[in-house]
């Protein structure tokens, strides 16, 4: 099997790719800034983003395939991405309070030998809880929201505060696993062929 490259510093994503191909790669974090980029909206960005965390680390390989992505949350036009601190979380989290948003992923599959650079996005629609102020200061006490798009992770004790989902669970996550099994294997890349 050709070598896998996760363009990756989040352990979810980490997971994600493990569910598809096991230990079948490695890990090479991007120094990729991602700064607003003015002008584009919720999926250009997030598209953009994948795309330059791919491009980063590309160089540092002559053959592969280097895998990235980006996570944002749409709420009623506004992107959220990572709060970086409890009072941006708290407030994040008023605002997804009993509203339907958007969890958006880019995703980036760049093919060194194909010279192929194949850039997805895909939403996935989360209908979030009504939540009590109580509840969302003691949700963000618990540390858990600090690093997550949106201040809450479905996948962890922020399932409690998702109502229900339409569309991919793992693109919340952070990886399309469905379109990403799709590209790999249009690549070449069986899935359950790998050991
Ligand atoms: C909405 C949501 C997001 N997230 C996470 C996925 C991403 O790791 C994070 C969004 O931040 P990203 O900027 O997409 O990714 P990252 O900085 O964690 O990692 P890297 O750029 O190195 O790939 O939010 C969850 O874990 N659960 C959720 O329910």
């Amino acid at each position: 099997m050709c070598r896998i490259v996760l363009a990756s510093a989040s352990p979810r994503r980490k997971e994600l790719l493990r569910q598809l191909i096991g230990d079948n790669f490695e890990i090479c974090v991007s120094s990729y800034d991602e700064a607003p980029q003015s002008g584009l909206d919720a999926t250009e960005l997030v598209l953009h983003h994948s795309l330059f965390k791919a491009r980063d680390v590309v160089g540092k390989y002559d053959s592969g395939i280097i895998i990235s992505a980006d996570t944002v949350v749409l709420c009623e036009g506004q992107v959220l991405g990572k709060p970086h601190s409890p009072e941006k979380a708290k407030e994040m989290l008023d605002s997804v309070s009993g509203k339907i948003v958007q969890a958006i992923t880019g995703m980036t599959v760049l093919n060194i030998d194909l010279e192929t650079e194949v850039t997805v996005s895909e939403i996935t629609d989360v209908k979030m809880k009504k939540m009590s102020v109580e509840e969302i200061a003691s949700y963000v006490r618990s540390g858990e929201p600090m690093d997550k798009a949106g201040a809450f992770a479905i996948q962890g004790k922020g399932a409690i505060l998702v109502e229900s989902i339409m569309g991919d669970f793992f693109n919340v996550v952070g990886l399309p696993l469905f379109k990403l099994g799709q590209i790999l294997e249009d690549m070449g890349v069986h899935i359950f062929e790998i050991e």
